[in-house]
Order: structure tokens, then sequence, then C-alpha cells
């Protein structure tokens, strides 16, 4: 998808005509190689090849409002009054996301009254708009210590009008959702709903996803953490299997469409040597097929680890009648067929037949990834976040995401956030890690992608 300077404008509710409590500070300012000043905007894209094809002036190249503080504002600080939602599946730093929101809202601008509507967007329903959390920065000291999310989450529909009934009886200004792709949607139906009533009610997304596959962000809060955490998962399995007889070491890993955790949790540790991913489609018969591979890896190395994504493979377990058709969760998210059962039956039944008699170590973290507290540098991640949501939503952007693009901190307008997905490229450099990491290059440098099969 090309696209113009025109796209990446993002939405203002109107003329900023309050003084920012920061405005003293901003004027000594000015842009440096680490300071994007307010009126400067961060290219999009960053290679010479892909500016010089836009045959543009710096000025007209495609490019992002930088995040940060302004010296005017949109808001009366003594007026605002803020609400906070989480929605969707969990992420580590969500309560770090919550907790630099209340703090920077009434720290730096003196913000009294936060509202957390609790349990997702149901929390914004007409049955439970009622059932809030009071935030404040007591009530939120020390929730960074914990994974999960205080105000809880949720998955399913809501309707747009009732959330905005919702906002207007509870006195709300700006409206900071933290959520995936499905609350980012949800969120600009909301900032729709909105303008079509003509409020003045401002929505900032903090965009959240555990599988990294958001577009127009470095990567994901919390990502980090998480893949960490599943990087612990592979070494166990990888000494498991290592002491076992033609021993078979499995862990699958969340990844509905995007195998971005699969990907670093094998380069952290180095020590898988086949990773299956939903981008890079695979067959198990054949020469080339995963069966054959599995087989010559125990036969040589005495042993396997195998990382799979859960979206993987969902092409082999519809052709054996193991999906649920178009199954989807109360969101919409499509239903996955279990990739890792199926691994474990074929494996074991294929080297059965071939004369070995295999010990399969299967594990399934699942949750216990995604439910863990955000590390130091995640925590840094979601308090600076949070520091631009707040500026964000104060200076009347709305609309709009927050993210950190090419290390920057920047403001995407939110539809583009739902546009496409993120997806490990397969002939991107990170793919290409992973393939240099377990050995495909050198052990099968015919084929470009080994594991690879036209379809
Ligand atoms: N396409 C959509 N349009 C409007 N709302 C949506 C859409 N997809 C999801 N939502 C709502 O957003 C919330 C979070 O979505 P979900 O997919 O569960 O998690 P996530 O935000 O992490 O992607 C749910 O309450 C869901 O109903
Ligand atoms: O069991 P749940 O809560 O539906 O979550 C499972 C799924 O949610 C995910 O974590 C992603 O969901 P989000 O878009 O909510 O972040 C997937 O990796 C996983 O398959
Ligand atoms: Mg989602």
């Amino acid at each position: 998808m090309t696209l113009h300077l025109d796209d990446l404008r993002v939405r203002h509710l109107g003329e900023c005509r309050y003084d920012s409590p920061l405005s003293a500070m901003l004027a000594a300012k000015r842009t440096s190689p680490h300071y994007v000043a307010e009126g400067d905007r961060v290219l999009l894209e960053d290679t010479v090849s892909m500016l010089a094809e836009h045959g543009l002036s710096p000025h007209d190249l495609p490019s992002f409002e930088a995040a940060g503080p302004r010296r005017k504002i949109y808001f009366d600080p003594a007026r605002v009054t803020a609400g906070i939602v989480t929605c969707g599946g969990l992420c580590p730093g969500l309560n770090d996301v919550i907790r630099g929101l209340v703090q920077e809202l009434t720290v730096q601008y003196d913000v009294k009254r936060i509202v957390g509507f609790r349990n997702g967007l149901r929390g914004l329903t007409a049955r439970h708009r009622d059932d809030t959390i009071e935030l404040t920065p007591d009530r939120v000291r020390d929730i960074h210590n914990a994974g999960g999310t205080i105000l809880g989450s949720s998955r399913g529909a809501q309707d747009a009008e009732e959330m905005v009934d919702s906002l207007l009886l509870r006195g709300i200004n700006v409206l900071f959702v933290i959520g995936g792709d499905g609350g980012m949607n949800a969120a600009t139906n909301l900032a729709a709903a909105i303008r079509a009533r003509g409020l003045d009610i401002a929505v900032i997304g903090v965009p959240k996803t555990i599988d990294n596959d958001l577009p127009y962000t470095d990567q994901s809060f919390g990502f980090q953490s998480a893949f960490a955490q599943a990087a612990n998962f592979i070494s166990s399995v990888s000494i498991e299997a290592a002491a076992s007889p033609d021993g078979i070491g499995i862990v699958k890993l969340m990844g509905r469409h995007s195998g971005f955790i699969a990907c670093y949790a094998s380069l952290a540790r180095n020590a898988a040597d086949i990773v299956l991913i939903p981008e890079v489609p695979f067959a198990l018969e054949g020469e080339d097929g995963l069966l054959a591979r599995v087989e010559r890896h125990v036969r040589s190395k005495g042993f396997v680890v195998i990382v799979v994504a859960e979206g993987a493979g969902q092409d082999l377990l519809a052709e054996r009648g193991l999906l649920e058709g178009n199954a989807t969760d109360a969101s919409g998210n499509a239903k996955l067929g279990d990739i890792g059962g199926l691994l474990r039956e074929t494996i074991t039944a294929h080297l059965t037949a071939a004369g070995l008699a295999p010990t399969v170590r299967y594990i399934d973290p699942s949750y216990a990834i995604r439910s863990v507290t955000a590390n130091a540098y995640d925590s840094v991640y979601c308090l600076r976040l949070a520091h631009a949501a707040v500026h964000a939503a104060m200076a009347g952007r709305t609309e709009t995401a927050v993210v950190r693009w090419r290390r920057r901190f920047v403001h995407v307008p939110m539809p583009l956030i739902i546009s496409h997905r993120n997806q490990v490229d397969p002939d991107g450099d990170l793919w290409m890690s992973v393939l240099e990491a377990t050995g495909h290059l050198v052990h099968d440098p015919a084929p470009h992608r080994p594991l690879l099969v036209e379809r």
C-alpha cells in the first residue's frame, strides 16, 4: 500500500487555546537528534531507495506527526474527566500503561477525575457503565508489579452508540483505549459515532498485542517480556529432548496470524531446529517436508526441537477435517485448530514407522506467556507510550494511536493501525535470521525457503 502525506494526518478536535502546564519547559527546547519538536514530522520510510522512489522534497514525503507535549493544548485540564479501558487478550505491560496514564494526567496536567471502565468495552455498555474504578495515583502506585490488567478485559461485540451514551453519562472528555486490532476497530467506530453526534470527546488508542501483529509500530509493548518467557519454555523442551533417546521437543506458542513470538523466542535461545509460522506454509510429507526433516535431525543429532506458532499449518488441519469451519470467538477472531497436537501425532507415527523410538516432549505454554509482568525494558516503553497518549489527548488529537515508529514516538491515524496485519515477511531479514539460526541455509541451501511449499 503506497501512503501519501495526507493519509498520515491525524484528526484534531479543534484549535489549541490553553497554555500547556509544560509550555515553559518546551519553550527552551529545539529539535535535536534526540528530540523531535512539536511541529516536526517523522518519516514513514527510512531507506535511501524508498525515499528516492518518491522523488519529493522532504516536506512532502510521507511522515507522521511527532508525539509529545504541545505548548498549547485543546482541553482545559481542570474540566477534563478521562476514561481508560483495556480490551482483548492480555499482554505484559497493561498495568504499566494504566499507571503511566494516571500519573501523567494527574501529576503533569492536574486532571482530577479518571474513570477506569471494567472488563473491556463491555464496561462501556449500559448494563456495566456504572461499575467503574476511580483511578488515582495511590490506586495505581504498585500495579505495575503484576501482570494482567487491574481493569479486567473481555472479548465480544458492543454497540458504538451505547458506548457514546456511557461516555456522556460519565462526563468523559478523553478516552484511552488500550487494545489490539479489535479494540482499535471498536475505538475507530466509537470515534466515528462521537464525530457524527458532534461531540467534543477525544479517543486515543494505545495499540496492544501479544502477537506483535499491528502495523506502524516498531514492536508492540510487552512483546519483549512475552517472548523472553516463551524462550524459557524452548530451553526446557530442548533440555528434555536432548536427554531422551530420539527426543522430540515441541513448543507451541501464541501467534494467531503472525509468527513473531515464535521467531524471536527461537532466536533468543538459538535452540530450535525448526520454526513453523503462519506466514510460511509447509508440507508434512515429501523429501523437503517436515517429517523427513525431523527424521534427518533425529538421526544426525539424536533429537530435534520444533517451535510452532499456533496459527501455522492450519491448511494441513483443514485438509484432515480438523478445523471447525469458519468458527470465530466472541470478537470475531478465527478459532484455530491444534497444530501442536497434529505435529505430535504425525511425527510420532512417522518416526515409529521409520524404526525409531521417539520420546515426545510437548509444551503449550499458552497463557503463561502473556500473563507475565513487564520486564524493565517494556515498563519504560509502556510509560513513554502512556506519556505520549496523554499529550496527544490533551492536545485534542482523536481517532489517533500513539506508537513508536523507527524509535520515535509518533501519532498514527487509527484507521491505519487496522488497515492490515503486521506479519513476518518470508523475504525479510527476520525470517532470514531464523533460517540462519536453525541451519536451514547451510544444511539445505538449495530451496531458498526450505519449508515453504507453493500451494
Ligand atoms: N471489527 C470490529 N469492529 C468493532 N469492534 C470490534 C471489532 N473487532 C473487535 N471489536 C471489539 O473490540 C474488543 C476487543 O477485540 P478483540 O479482538 O477481542 O481483542 P483485541 O483488541 O486485542 O484485538 C471486543 O470488545 C470486540 O467486540
Ligand atoms: O484465549 P483468548 O483470550 O481468546 O486468547 C487467545 C489468542 O489471543 C491472542 O493472544 C491475540 O489476541 P489479541 O489480539 O487480543 O492480543 C492470540 O495470540 C491467541 O491466540
Ligand atoms: Mg486482536
